[in-house]
């Protein structure tokens, strides 16, 4: 039993329509989703007891105890491992958290679908999907796509997935002004609860066709995101400014998008950015996600 490392890659709402509300609360989504080529970074190797270490620029916004996604998912995975009767032993778990926390990226989500990936390597045990699936939502209604990783229209709660094999690679730069935003907050604070369907008729395969095909779409969550943190207005119109072909927020906020012609026009925008607002997170990304 070696080290094993996972990356948890950050999610990006392209598109993300809110069109009902449960019964239990919880909201249904339609949602073009796409992942970037960076993340946070989880090692699991064998430790005399559990430990769960954090490092990284975002470690400081959280703690490393059970409440942590990490420990939670490491908790479920142990307990199907010995209900199965194999063992689980000890598991020391690093997080080097890249990703800005409560940012509309799902950096949380992405670290507890990790860990469900990483542990069941570790401990060797063949978790079937539909358990695997139920592991993830019982963690959060973005875990099961977080476990897939790759370009997927998200409906339901966030847990019905389609994979979308044919979407554009997107050369993006993700901003975030580092101000965190509560995504329950962002639900409650929504005027309509009941907006129309996401509609994507037309096939996505270039940068140009997914840019103009994004204009026909929303994130209902952003008008209230922008109430709680204004920023976000600062920072969509520092991407119009830019080469951006298109911009947007992501999730719950506040991290807005933009998409670029080629990695280098959005290398050139960020470093624009960075010059310009030292105080947000820039970050230039590729939307290929998991191998
Ligand atoms: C808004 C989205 C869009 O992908 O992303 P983020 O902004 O979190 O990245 C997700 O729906 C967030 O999913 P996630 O962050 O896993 O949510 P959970 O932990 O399950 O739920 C946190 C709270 O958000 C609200 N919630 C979440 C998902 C959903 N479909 N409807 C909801 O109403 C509920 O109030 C819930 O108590
Ligand atoms: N490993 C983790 N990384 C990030 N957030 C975590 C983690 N574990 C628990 N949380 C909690 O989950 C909440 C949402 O975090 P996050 O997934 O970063 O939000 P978002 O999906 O909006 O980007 C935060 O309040 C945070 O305290």
């Amino acid at each position: 039993m070696g080290e094993i490392t996972e990356t948890a890659w950050a999610k990006i709402n392209l598109a993300l329509h809110i069109t009902g509300q449960r019964d239990d609360g919880y909201h249904l989504i339609d949602s073009l989703v796409a992942f970037a080529d960076m993340g946070d970074r989880l090692t699991f190797t064998p430790g005399a007891r559990d430990v769960l270490t954090l490092a990284g620029p975002f470690s400081g916004s959280l703690n490393a105890d059970d409440d942590n996604l990490v420990a939670r998912a490491r908790a479920l995975v142990r307990d199907f491992t010995v209900s199965h009767g194999r063992d689980a032993p000890p598991v020391a778990i690093h997080l080097e958290k890249n990703l800005p926390v409560a940012s509309g990226i799902g950096g949380g989500s992405a670290d507890a679908a990790a860990t469900l990936r990483g542990l069941a390597r570790f401990w060797s045990i063949d978790i079937g999907e539909p358990d695997l699936s139920a592991m993830a939502l019982s963690l959060g209604a973005d875990v099961p796509m977080c476990l897939v990783s790759k370009p997927l229209l998200a409906r339901g709660i966030g847990d019905q997935l389609d994979l979308l094999d044919s979407l554009a690679t997107l050369p993006m730069l993700l901003v975030n002004p580092l101000e965190a935003v509560s995504t329950p907050a962002a639900f409650d604070a929504l005027e309509s609860k009941n907006n129309a369907a996401l509609q994507l008729s037309e096939p996505l395969e270039d940068i140009e066709t997914v840019a103009a095909a994004l204009k026909k779409t929303r994130n209902d969550l952003e008008a209230p995101a922008r109430r709680f943190v204004p920023a976000v207005d600062e920072i969509c119109a520092a991407l119009c400014t830019s080469d951006a072909l298109f911009w947007r927020m992501s999730g719950s906020g506040a991290t807005c998008y933009g998409i670029f012609r080629d990695p280098v026009a959005a290398r050139l925008a960020g470093d624009r950015l960075r010059d310009q607002y030292p105080h947000w997170w820039v970050q230039t990304a590729m939307t290929s996600g998991a191998p």
